[in-house]
């Protein structure tokens, strides 16, 4: 407990040593704090603890000595909270893998599990029924809070004390989350700005024109908003960084994987070709036809979300999809 009664959590351990992962390890142990981090692949795991970098993941990254691997989830038994950063698809196996405790759990993924339309929260809660629970997200790519550039994120949990304490642990100088209650509201933000970016890489590979990319970016939004209200988040989230702040990064930027995979699809090469041979996750592609059939389950207009999930999954050409799009029947803006 700090003087003022807040619990403060001081040792960490990730799970997941993807580039984010990687990235938020390196964060808290950047001056010099223990951070345990598990990582799946046994050669990112030697080149953390060897020579303190992860040249699968996180090229480039100079790591912190105090940022130790391993391969053994039960190693981060006993820390006061875990950073969970696995892709959602794998989210499931890899939570009923974690050592018993209390300590809190921060989901740092950003999509939808296939069949269950269940979030990373809800994942969780079916496991671990008891454990606080929270959400960090945000506009924040990977290498450049490894680098220390200055980043702004969400940290949503329902218990704000809880939020408040997990903020100021997380804080740094150049790093610096805002605190929110609404769960399902970060997690839908950073879900479905992947999507939107995979549309938006599409637009630019395809050469559609920045005009379309804006038009994009604000009917996309559009389709967050009315999907995350009808799963009950709030609107203040999906304007926050969690939701606009994400899709604005990702929608402009080919230094996302979702905006270069759409830039691929774009170009006229297929999803299997772009996503073939690679170790790095565009969780969009994942979520695309997860979320549209949950709209479309839910009753939820998202046409932008339905013709990336058709994109990828080769039901449909670039061409033909726009055509689709722009011959909607005309509508009033608000809706
Ligand atoms: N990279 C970023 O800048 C960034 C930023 C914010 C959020 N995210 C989110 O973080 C999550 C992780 O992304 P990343 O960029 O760290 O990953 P990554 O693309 O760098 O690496 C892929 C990850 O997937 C894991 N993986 C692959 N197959 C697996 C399996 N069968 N079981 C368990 N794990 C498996 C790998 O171990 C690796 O950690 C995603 O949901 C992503 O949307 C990424
Ligand atoms: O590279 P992307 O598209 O997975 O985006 C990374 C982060 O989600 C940006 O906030």
């Amino acid at each position: 407990m700090t003087s003022e009664g807040m619990t403060s959590y001081s040792n960490f351990g990730v799970v997941g040593g993807g580039a984010w992962g990687t990235a938020l390890a390196q964060l808290l142990a950047a001056e010099g704090a223990p951070v345990r981090l598990w990582a799946r692949e046994a050669d990112v795991v030697a080149a953390i603890n060897a020579e303190h970098r992860n040249p699968i993941f996180l090229p480039g990254a100079a790591l912190s000595p105090s940022l130790v691997a391993t391969g053994d989830l039960a190693d981060l038994a006993g820390l006061d909270a875990l950073l969970v950063v696995v892709p959602v698809p794998y989210l499931r196996a890899v939570l009923a893998g974690l050592p018993a405790g209390d300590a809190p759990l921060i989901f740092c993924s950003k999509g939808m599990e296939a069949e269950s339309f269940a979030f990373p929260i809800d994942i969780a809660r079916a496991i671990f029924p008891d454990r606080p629970l929270a959400v960090l997200s945000g506009p924040t790519f990977a290498n450049e809070v490894a680098a220390g550039l200055p980043t702004a994120i969400t940290l949503a949990a329902a218990d704000v004390g809880l939020a408040d304490a997990l903020a100021q642990a997380l804080a740094r100088p150049h790093f610096r989350p805002y605190v929110s209650t609404d769960m399902i509201g970060a997690e839908i933000g950073g879900a479905v700005k992947n999507i939107l970016a995979i549309a938006c890489g599409i637009v630019d590979g395809a050469g559609l024109g920045l005009n379309a990319r804006a038009a994009l970016i604000s009917r996309g939004f559009a389709e967050m908003t009315r999907f995350g209200l009808s799963r009950g988040a709030e609107a203040e989230t999906l304007a926050g960084l969690a939701g606009l702040g994400d899709l604005v990064l990702t929608c402009t930027s080919s230094n996302s994987r979702n905006f270069a995979l759409g830039q691929g699809l774009g170009r006229g090469e297929t999803a299997a070709a772009l996503m073939a041979d690679r170790r790095t996750v565009a969780e969009g592609a994942f979520s695309a036809p997860v979320v549209a059939a949950a709209a479309r389950a839910g009753g939820i207009d998202m046409p932008i979300t339905d013709a990336v999930a058709r994109l990828v999954a080769g039901e449909t050409g670039v061409a033909d999809a726009v055509q689709a799009l722009l011959s909607r029947p005309l509508r009033r803006e608000g809706r």
